[in-house]
């Protein structure tokens, strides 16, 4: 078997896994070592991941609520939501992914590293309103905003918050989704830039939050 292609884990990993450091460890492993096979990630991410997708999605970890229900729409092998469950074991994560695929290696994820804090629904964000109402929603890569924010609005309730990952063109998606974030009721929304040492790509994270009844 050819050696595994994986990119240095960048220093801040440790402290945003903590005392799942080696969980987060053994899933960039198993994503590197059978994401491509399984259809999860592309053939040029393994030599990336843990500084394009895992600490990425990782670096989100210090904006959850602590105690609270977070939905991740889209979660396909599990970034971010698998990750952040991870990183934070007093959050309760709910990855919602409608591809059966996807929803048997997230199920196979979670169960491997003993996750208690995760679970798995095969659902499109639409039909999963009866799930919630969570503290936060996240999702990274699913859509624009402009169809992500009506699309997650009914999982939150008055006070719920949309943390969304994005990159380069987030100001234009914003601009572009004065529509819906007036119909959703969502606050002026804020963008935090997001990066480390070794990871070259920041992430910009779109929050807003629920203000009013929609
Ligand atoms: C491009 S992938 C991104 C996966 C992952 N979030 C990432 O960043 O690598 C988009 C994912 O969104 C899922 N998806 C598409 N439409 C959806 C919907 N209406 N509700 C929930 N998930 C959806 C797809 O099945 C797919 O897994």
């Amino acid at each position: 078997m050819a050696p595994l292609e994986l990119d240095d884990e960048p220093a801040i990993a440790a402290e945003l896994f903590g005392e799942n450091h080696e969980r987060a460890r053994s899933f960039t492993h198993e994503l590197a070592t059978r994401g491509e096979l399984l259809g999860l990630i592309g053939p040029s991410e393994a030599p990336r991941l843990w500084s394009r997708h895992i600490v990425n999605c990782a670096l989100v970890a210090p904006f959850l609520r602590s105690g609270g229900r977070l939905a991740d729409i889209g979660s396909g092998a599990g970034l971010p939501g698998l990750v952040l469950a991870i990183a934070r074991p007093d959050v309760e994560v709910t990855l919602i992914e409608p591809m059966e695929r996807r929803t048997d290696w997230l199920l196979a994820e979670s169960s491997r590293l003993a996750l208690r804090n995760v679970t798995v629904l095969r659902a499109r964000a639409e039909d999963a309103i009866a799930s919630g109402p969570y503290d936060q929603v996240t999702a990274r890569a699913v859509k624009a905003l402009r169809q992500l924010i009506p699309m997650t609005r009914p999982l939150l309730d008055e006070g719920g918050e949309m943390l969304f990952l994005k990159g380069e063109r987030v100001d234009q998606e914003i601009a572009d989704s004065l529509k819906q974030r007036r119909a959703a009721r969502l606050s002026e929304p804020t963008v935090e830039v997001l990066t480390a040492d070794g990871v070259p790509v920041p992430t910009r994270l779109f929050r807003a939050t629920v203000v009013g009844a929609s």
